[in-house]
């Protein structure tokens, strides 16, 4: 397998306009193209291929492999494999490219290309993996069930998470691979709830850069720092400051791990490339005292950064990611603190193609789960009642979103007007101040309860047992992750109303036998709408987010739930099939791109599902001849 050498194009783009020598035409298209300067930026490298036939254009040509792009559309026909037999030798430096053939020893280090005991007979002759392997030639499927195993070996969740990470950095594909067949089971390990752990201890814990970090001491350098990461055609950023992860608080550059582990879901979930994805930490400080003192703790010792100096970093990483990687990057923000949140969505909403995940993504989730509650149990939308407890980010991004399904209020008192923050205050309510929740919901009378305060265990007995006597059906969300920070269980929710709640959780929990029933907790969380979110944003090369886009990817989740489902207790279809779910919900989300002329990969292609499912990644092993 090969590299191109880049310093020459980088050195001198104009000069670079050739054909490779013929013993590489089989495994190279043979004229190389220049993008033009208009429309790519050379600094990173990135250059267009003309195939043989010219009826396609290879391009983003990396590491063996290259995506294949109509040339009059820009559409992507996916990624083709071009390796070659001739890739096989050490091939001397080609002018003006040069191609470094990655064999032997740094082939098993190499984590993308990496095959481990799955190389065959014949790639270990002509790799020079001789010697390096032992005898004996196994499957990825025989992989994947050696690695499932020894990961149910390990009793603590941590344990596990290492397991995957280690995994990742050594055999990308296995890794992949592993998730998707088994995706119920490891979801909780390389998502909430173990990735809260993990970014808790994530200082003990850390090997080896999985994302780029971008300190305060970068200020004036971040297009130096975003480019010296490795893969130069990504697609889609996951970035957070750290300071609200999950419902742990502040954990600062420790907040790595979401960023990381939202990516891992973008591939797996929603078939987005690896190389495509990048994780980014902002460290700004942290005001977590306790992780200032501790010796392990891996980012700035200083409180945080606020005001101009914080947003002077922010916009310095906004307009560098631009100037990078293009006009339709998307980034997603992640669990930043909500005095943040709002601000950096309005700022940068009108000019890139962002959105935030916690604010919109669990909205749409949300309103995904209510829409199919509502299609199973009858009545609509509008005739709801809803209380929130926790009026934040996810809070009241879900009640904007409902407002725009059904435009109606929300609940929270006006009496506090004046001291209310922005977001809170559309939302403000004339009521009298109510202290507990149990006193909020025999007032208000809700037949919809949605935690999103961060807080543990805030829906007790009493609470639920409210919600029991005025509803017959009393729907209960308890969106707050990990799973310490669940307004409640499953259990509780299903022992508490004898079995008549509809409940749904952020953090995963187990089946719960009550009488004769065993009920299936459904996971509300954004899980469901970014990885098909983000594809169908991609794919369509939209240029920016709509809020339609978001109710779009709802109905388009609802619409996956069926009765079956429902008459376990499920609001949402079960995650094995997600792939599928990610594939509908892109396709949604294009179309809407395409219906409000924010598309920009033209012509639309005929069967948007389709061509969905044909974008997505495929862990399946490559045969390197
Ligand atoms: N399931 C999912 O997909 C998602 C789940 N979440 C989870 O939701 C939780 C909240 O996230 P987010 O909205 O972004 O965070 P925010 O900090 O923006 O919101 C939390 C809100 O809860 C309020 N609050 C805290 N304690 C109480 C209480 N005892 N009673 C009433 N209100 C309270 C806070 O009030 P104040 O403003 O006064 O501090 C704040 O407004 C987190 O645990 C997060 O993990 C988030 C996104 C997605
Ligand atoms: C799921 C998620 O995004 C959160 O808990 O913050
Ligand atoms: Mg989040």
């Amino acid at each position: 397998m090969f590299s191109l050498n880049r310093s020459a194009f980088l050195n001198n783009p104009a000069s670079i306009s050739g054909s490779f020598p013929d013993k590489h035409r089989r495994i190279l298209p043979t004229r190389v193209v220049v993008a033009g300067s208009s429309n790519r930026d050379k600094s990173n490298g990135s250059l267009l291929m003309a195939t043989d036939e010219s009826t396609a254009t290879l391009k983003e040509m990396r590491d063996g492999y290259a995506e294949v792009v109509d040339p009059k559309s820009g559409v992507s026909g996916g990624v083709q494999d071009v390796y070659g037999e001739d890739t096989a030798t050490e091939d001397q430096p080609v002018t003006p490219w040069s191609v470094s053939v990655a064999s032997g020893y740094s082939l098993l280090r190499d984590p993308h290309h990496n095959k481990g005991l799955a190389f065959s007979e014949k790639e270990r002759n002509s790799h020079y993996l001789r010697g390096l392997l032992p005898p004996t030639v196994i499957s990825q499927e025989l992989q994947v069930k050696k690695m499932l195993h020894n990961i149910r070996q390990y009793q603590v969740p941590l344990q596990k998470y290492m397991a995957m990470m280690d995994l990742q950095e050594r055999n990308q594909k296995l890794f992949y691979k592993l998730l998707i067949d088994n995706v119920e089971e490891l979801l909780p390990i390389v998502y909430t709830p173990t990735v809260g752990e993990a970014c808790q201890k994530y200082g003990s814990i850390y090997s080896r850069p999985q994302g780029v970090f971008i300190s305060l001491k970068d200020k004036g350098k971040v297009l130096e720092v975003l480019r010296n990461w490795p893969e130069k055609n990504i697609q889609v950023i996951v970035v957070t400051d750290g300071e609200r992860i999950l419902g742990l608080g502040d954990l600062g550059c420790h907040g790595m791990g979401i960023p990381v582990g939202k990516l891992s879901l973008y591939t797996a979930l929603g078939g987005i490339r690896p190389s495509a994805c990048l994780p980014v930490t902002i460290d700004v400080g942290t005001n977590n005292e306790k992780l200032l003192d501790d010796e392990f703790y891996i980012g700035l010792r200083q409180k945080r950064a606020i005001g101009q100096e914080y947003a002077e970093l922010l916009h310095e990483f906004m307009t560098a990611v631009k100037q990078n990687y293009g006009e339709r990057i998307l980034i997603q923000f992640e669990d930043f603190a909500n005095h943040n949140a709002f601000d950096l969505l309005e700022k940068y909403g009108t000019t890139h193609l962002v959105f935030n995940d916690d604010i919109q993504g669990t909205a749409s989730v949300v309103l995904a789960g209510l829409i199919s509650a509502m299609k199973f149990l009858g009545g609509s939308l509008a005739d709801q009642r809803f209380l929130f407890l926790g009026a934040g980010e996810a809070g009241t991004g879900i009640a904007e979103l409902i407002a725009l399904e059904i435009s109606k209020q929300g609940l929270i008192v006006s009496s506090r007007l004046e001291s209310l923050q922005h977001f809170k205050k559309p939302w403000a309510h004339e009521h009298e101040p109510v202290k507990e929740l149990v006193d909020a919901v025999n007032a208000i009378k809700p037949t919809i309860l949605i935690g999103t305060s961060g807080q543990g265990r805030t829906f007790t007995k009493e609470v639920v047992e409210a919600m029991a006597s005025l509803n017959e059906k009393p729907i209960i969300f308890s969106l707050s992750n990990p799973t310490s920070q669940s307004e409640c269980t499953a259990e509780e929710a299903y022992t508490w109303s004898q079995g008549r709640a509809i409940f749904a959780s952020g953090s995963p929990f187990d089946p719960f036998e009550y009488g004769d029933n065993v009920f299936v907790p459904g996971q509300a969380n954004n899980a469901y709408i970014f990885p098909g979110l983000g594809l169908g944003l991609i794919m369509s090369g939209a240029i920016r987010v709509h809020d339609d886009m978001l109710l779009a990817a709802a109905e388009a989740l609802a619409g996956q739930v069926t009765q079956e489902n429902f008459d376990k207790g499920l609001l949402y279809p079960p995650f094995k099939n997600i792939r599928k779910i990610s594939a509908h919900i892109a396709a949604e989300v294009a179309a809407k791109a395409y219906e409000l002329g924010l598309a920009t990969r033209l012509p639309p292609p005929k069967d948007l599902v389709k061509y969905a499912e044909s974008c997505m990644y495929s862990p399946a092993y490559r045969t390197y001849r």
